[in-house]
């Protein structure tokens, strides 16, 4: 998958371009990075890339002739790469990623992600230039780059022949859409707490009921909303009670 930054620090992108999945995926052509750094569009001699908010008050936007200077140079890399791509742009106002969210973006015609910085962006080139808002969350941050990142390496994730057998097991059928089961690895006591037998039985159709028990009981416990927009089947159901009824003893 094909994807545009537009950013004023594509060095940070290096945390998913030369690390772990992602970035065996980018060695692998399975994910093809290309940044374009408004500052490269400054024609001032201190480079300037923020402008003063009309109407006064605190903070700065991203100055818009780099940006779209930026902007411009991503689209027409994309075209020449054969993309036609959706351009979104990471903000505070967009639809909340999720991994509904991430399967979506995995089947575009490739992306151009604009990472904000400062206060945002002029509300034109918003309206102007981006297809789509998304947001990783309601918190405050300083610049747009991390949730920049957490959407790729969601959406890489959903490209495939980029999860090896090795890489993870949420793709399984039942992890999506609930909280993990919990995990163990050596030793087997740790501190006196042993791993659960099951999981040492080697019953392999013992063991996949009892992580997705507990897929379904975690979820029950923790976040009950998300079992609200799910129908269970009748094993699902089943395993639910037995967990609820365990944990009400
Ligand atoms: C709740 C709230 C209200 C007002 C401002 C901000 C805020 O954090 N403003 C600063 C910026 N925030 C983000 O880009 C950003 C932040 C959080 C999640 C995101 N998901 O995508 C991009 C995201 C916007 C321009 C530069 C960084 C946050």
């Amino acid at each position: 998958m094909w994807i545009g930054v537009v950013s004023l620090f594509p060095e940070m992108f290096e945390a998913i371009t030369r690390h772990g999945v992602t970035g065996r995926a980018v060695e692998r052509g399975l994910l093809e990075l290309a940044f374009w750094n408004p500052r490269d569009y400054a024609t001032d001699r201190h480079r300037t890339v923020d402008d003063r908010p009309y109407g006064g008050g605190p903070g700065m936007l991203m100055k818009v002739d780099t940006l779209r200077g930026a902007l411009a140079e991503a689209r027409a890399g994309a075209e020449s790469a054969g993309h036609r791509p959706s351009v979104i742009y990471l903000s505070p106002q967009g639809r909340r990623l999720d991994q509904a969210g991430a399967r979506e973006l995995a089947t575009r015609d490739g992306l151009i992600v604009v990472a904000g910085r400062y206060e945002g962006i002029d509300e034109r080139v918003v309206e102007a230039d981006i297809d789509e808002e998304w947001s990783i969350g309601d918190y405050v941050l300083s610049g747009g780059e991390l949730p920049a990142m957490v959407m790729i390496d969601a959406l890489a994730r959903e490209v495939p022949g980029v999860l090896g057998h090795s890489d993870s097991a949420s793709e399984d059928s039942f992890a999506d859409g609930l909280l993990d089961c919990p995990h163990y690895t050596r030793p087997e006591v740790i501190d006196g707490h042993r791993v659960p037998d099951v999981l040492l039985s080697g019953n392999h159709e013992l063991i996949r009921r009892w992580r997705l028990k507990q897929s379904l009981g975690r979820t029950w416990l923790r976040r009950p909303d998300m079992l609200e927009s799910r129908t269970l089947d009748r094993e699902q159901r089943k395993l639910l009670d037995e967990f609820i009824d365990e944990h009400a003893a």
